[in-house]
């Protein structure tokens, strides 16, 4: 059944006061965010700070303990994202996704990963039959709209000349932007990305950025992104909102949210002659300023100082995806864990 519900016309998910608990901890804790249509909006925060747990939430892998993730599509549907079943989220309400360590088929072509992710449109043509399959017309209209559709991502993810190679012997960073691609022929509304530029060089990082102003700019699909890498957000973003402790602290343009100093205590959340430091090595006297009129012990205690350090080439480890862009971006120790998921489905960990 399709819930209807109203909201702001501009805005594509709306999260209303969203909790979720893994038995004694509150990871998420009260959280409402706009999405705005045609706007690509961060998720940031500290390590632990909840920001996968939204996402999880939003695409349905756990069903969140209180609240309300409302996805209004173009054609005025609107979806209750929290009572859909997940394998519906991205065929009816048009959520895509990506996961933080990459997921393709890296044995199969780099077009052929992008026509699978159009197999549920080809299998409807096919009226799922096997006659449908070797003659039917829709079928060979499909099948053509289908390479047409992965073309054109593949042209924008400037991978054309890679079609025919395995995914697996791209480099990392082709390979990040073949994921984006392949969610792109899925015709998201939402487009929900882990840590898009995690382990990549800062040339990648660039490559990955105009790819996500063309999809902001050009496709009818808005981003929604979580990301450590502080020069990805604040170049591409609209709107950035900063979560601790699964609480929204900040939410505003990229700007406001850099001299917020609940921000900045947020992800400073170290001693006093460390963050003098980590301000001093990122030079920015006006945070140095604004981080004087914060009160003593609002600072997290186990943040993270990475939000202004810019990326450092050479520094990044790839293996496991995650990249450490400097000295001072050394991430903080997660939250403490250990509690029982209240409603964490069967399967692995969604990371
Ligand atoms: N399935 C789970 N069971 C128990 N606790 C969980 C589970 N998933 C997340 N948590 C806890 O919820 C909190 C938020 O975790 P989450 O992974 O959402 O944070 P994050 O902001 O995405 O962190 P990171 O930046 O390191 O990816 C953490 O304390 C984490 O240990």
């Amino acid at each position: 059944m399709v819930e209807t519900v109203t909201i702001a016309r501009d805005v594509v998910l709306s999260v209303e006061h969203l909790s979720m608990r893994f038995g004694g901890l509150k990871a998420i804790d009260d959280l409402s965010f706009d999405v705005r249509r045609g706007e690509i909006t961060a998720l940031i925060g500290p390590n632990g700070a909840g920001k996968t747990t939204v996402f999880n939430c939003i695409t349905g892998f756990y069903k969140p303990t209180e609240g309300m993730l409302t996805l209004k599509r173009k054609d005025g549907h609107a979806f209750l994202l929290e009572r859909l079943p997940d394998y519906e989220i991205p065929a009816r309400a048009k959520v895509a996704r990506t996961f933080q360590n990459i997921r393709l088929f890296s044995g199969m072509t780099v077009l052929e990963n992008l026509l699978v992710a159009q197999h549920n449109a080809l299998m409807k043509a096919s009226g799922f039959t096997i006659l449908g399959l070797l003659g039917s017309s829709s079928y060979r209209n499909a099948d053509e709209a289908s390479i047409e559709l992965a073309s054109y991502w593949l042209e924008r993810a400037d991978l054309l000349d890679r079609a025919d190679d395995p995914a697996g012997d791209l480099s990392y960073g082709a390979q990040r932007r073949l994921e984006i691609a392949r969610a792109m022929c899925t015709r998201p509304e939402l487009l929900c990305l882990d840590e898009p530029a995690a382990g990549l060089n800062p040339r990648e990082s660039a490559e990955l950025n105009v790819l996500l102003r063309f999809i902001r700019d050009q496709s009818d699909t808005s981003i929604l992104l979580i990301e450590h890498d502080m020069s990805v957000v604040m170049q591409i973003s609209d709107h950035v909102v900063v979560l601790e402790y699964g609480r929204k602290i900040s939410d505003g343009d990229p700007e406001s949210v850099k001299n917020d100093p609940k921000v900045i205590a947020a992800y400073l959340g170290v001693e006093d002659e460390e963050v003098e430091e980590v301000l001093v090595e990122v030079g920015d006297e006006q945070i140095l300023e604004q981080l004087e009129s914060v009160p003593v012990g609002d600072a997290a205690p186990q943040a993270s100082a990475s939000m202004f350090a810019p990326p450092v080439a050479g520094s990044i480890e790839r293996d496991d995806g995650d990249a450490a862009a400097s000295p001072a971006a050394s991430k903080a120790a997660q939250v403490e864990k250990g509690a029982t998921p209240a409603t964490k489905k069967s399967g692995e960990e969604d990371k």
